[in-house]
C-alpha cells in the first residue's frame, strides 16, 4: 500500500457524568481520530492521549503536532507499507507511543479492510465475545459509590475496578465488598498516587480479596513496587509502567508484577500489545486490557484485543454506554456481560456518517 493522505480529527465527547481519578476530574473526552488513506481502502485510527498530559507525558495537541510534522511524512514516504512496516520506519522518532499507536492502527485497518480480514482473527483471537469489567471513578460519598456499583452490577458487568487514591481506599472497598458480598470481582487502580511508604496502610486492602491493585507506585519505580510486592498480599499489576515487551519482561523479572494490564496506545500500538500478551504468557502472567475511554474506534480493537488467549482477566471493554451518551460508531452494547468481538473487515466499525469535525479545541500546536 501507499499512503496517500491523512486526516485528523478532534473531537470532543461529553461524558454521561463527571469521571475522577487520582490525577484529576473529566467531564468531557477530546478524542484525536485519524482517517488513513490509500488506494487500496482507508483506515481509522484512535490517539488516546488525553487533552493534558496527567495520565501519560502524551497529550493532543503534542500527538496532533508530532503526527503532522514527523509520523505521518515519515511513513508517506514508504513506497511498499503495512503495519508490519510503520514500527520500523517511526523507530527514528522517540516516544509519542499513543501518536504512533493511532497511525500503526489506522494502517492496520486499512490493510485488514482492504483484504476483507477481521482485526481480531489477524491478532490471534480465540473468542467470539469477552467478558467485560467497569471502571468507577473516585465519588463525592461512599452512599453515591454504592449506587453507582449497583448500577453497573445490575447492568451485567462481571469485574469492578474502583479508583483509588489517600484518603479514598480502604472505605469504599470495605463498603463494597459488604454490600455485594465477596463473589463480587473487584480490584482498584491507584494510577501512580501513593508512595513504598504508604505500604502499611495498603496492606489494610489484603482483607478483601482484591483481584489486583493497579500502579500504586510511579510509572518508573519498578524496584519499588517489587518492594512493595513483598509487603502487601494483594497483587501488583502495572499499567503506566508497561510500555514495551521489553519493560513487561523487565517488570516482571524483578518482582515488580504479577500481572498486566494491556493498553495497545500505552505501548505504541497493537502489534506491541500482542508482543507483550505473547512474552507475559510465556512467563505465566495474566493479562487483561485496559481502557482510556475510547470511542467506538479504540473500543472495537481494545476487544479484539482482549479476544486473546492470555486475556484471562475482565478488561476495561465497557459498552459505549459507559461514558457517552451517543458514539462515534455504532454503540457497544453489554450482552450478559460481555461484548461481542467484531467480525467485519479490519476493526469492522466505522465512524457513523454525521461524525464531523466539531470546532477543534484551541490546542497549542493544532493545524487544522
Ligand atoms: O473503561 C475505560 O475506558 C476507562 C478505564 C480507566 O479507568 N482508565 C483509566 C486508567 O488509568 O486506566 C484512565 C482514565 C482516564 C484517562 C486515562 C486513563
Amino acid at each position: 500500500m501507499k499512503l496517500t493522505g491523512v486526516e485528523l480529527r478532534h473531537v470532543r465527547m461529553p461524558l454521561v457524568a463527571p469521571f475522577r481519578t487520582s490525577f484529576g476530574t473529566s467531564t468531557s473526552r477530546d478524542v484525536l481520530l485519524l482517517r488513513a488513506v490509500t488506494a487500496e481502502a482507508e483506515g481509522w485510527g484512535e490517539c488516546v492521549a488525553m487533552a493534558d498530559p496527567l495520565y501519560s507525558s502524551e497529550y493532543i495537541g503534542a500527538a496532533t503536532d508530532v503526527l503532522t510534522r514527523f509520523l505521518v511524512p515519515a511513513l508517506g514516504a514508504v513506497e511498499h507499507l503495512d503495519a508490519n512496516a510503520v514500527g520500523p520506519a517511526l523507530s527514528g522518532y522517540k516516544g509519542h507511543r499513543m501518536a504512533k499507536a493511532a497511525l500503526e492502527l489506522a494502517i492496520l485497518d486499512a490493510e485488514l479492510r482492504a483484504a476483507g480480514r477481521p482485526l481480531a482473527r489477524e491478532l490471534g483471537a480465540v473468542r467470539d465475545r469477552v467478558p467485560c469489567g467497569v471502571s468507577v471513578g473516585i465519588m463525592g460519598s461512599i452512599g453515591e459509590l454504592l449506587d453507582a456499583v449497583a448500577g453497573y452490577v445490575a447492568a451485567g458487568y462481571v469485574r469492578i475496578k474502583l479508583k483509588i487514591e489517600p484518603g479514598w481506599d480502604v472505605e469504599p472497598v470495605r463498603a463494597v465488598r459488604e454490600r455485594f458480598g465477596d463473589g463480587l470481582l473487584l480490584q482498584v487502580d491507584a494510577n501512580t498516587a501513593y508512595a513504598l511508604a504508604d505500604a502499611r496502610h495498603l496492606s489494610r486492602l489484603d482483607p478483601f480479596d482484591l483481584l489486583l491493585i493497579e500502579q500504586p507506585l510511579d510509572e518508573d519505580d519498578l524496584l519499588g513496587h517489587a518492594a512493595l510486592a513483598r509487603l502487601i498480599r494483594t497483587p501488583i499489576c502495572l499499567d503506566e509502567s508497561i510500555t514495551s515487551a521489553r519493560t513487561a519482561v523487565a517488570a516482571i523479572t524483578l518482582g515488580a508484577c504479577e500481572i498486566v494490564n494491556i493498553k495497545a496506545g500505552r505501548v505504541g500500538g497493537y502489534l506491541e500489545a500482542r508482543r507483550i500478551h505473547d512474552a507475559c504468557m510465556a512467563h505465566g502472567v495474566p493479562v487483561w486490557c485496559g481502557g482510556m475511554l475510547e470511542t467506538g474506534i479504540g473500543r472495537a480493537a481494545n476487544v479484539a484485543l482482549a479476544a486473546l488467549p492470555g486475556f484471562t482477566l475482565p478488561g476495561d471493554t465497557s459498552a459505549s454506554d459507559r461514558f457517552y451518551r451517543t458514539d462515534l460508531t455504532a454503540p457497544f452494547v453489554l450482552a450478559d456481560g460481555h461484548l461481542a468481538v467484531p467480525t467485519g473487515p479490519g476493526l469492522g466499525v466505522e465512524p457513523l456518517p454525521d461524525v464531523s469535525p466539531r470546532s477543534p479545541p484551541k490546542l497549542p500546536g493544532y493545524r487544522s
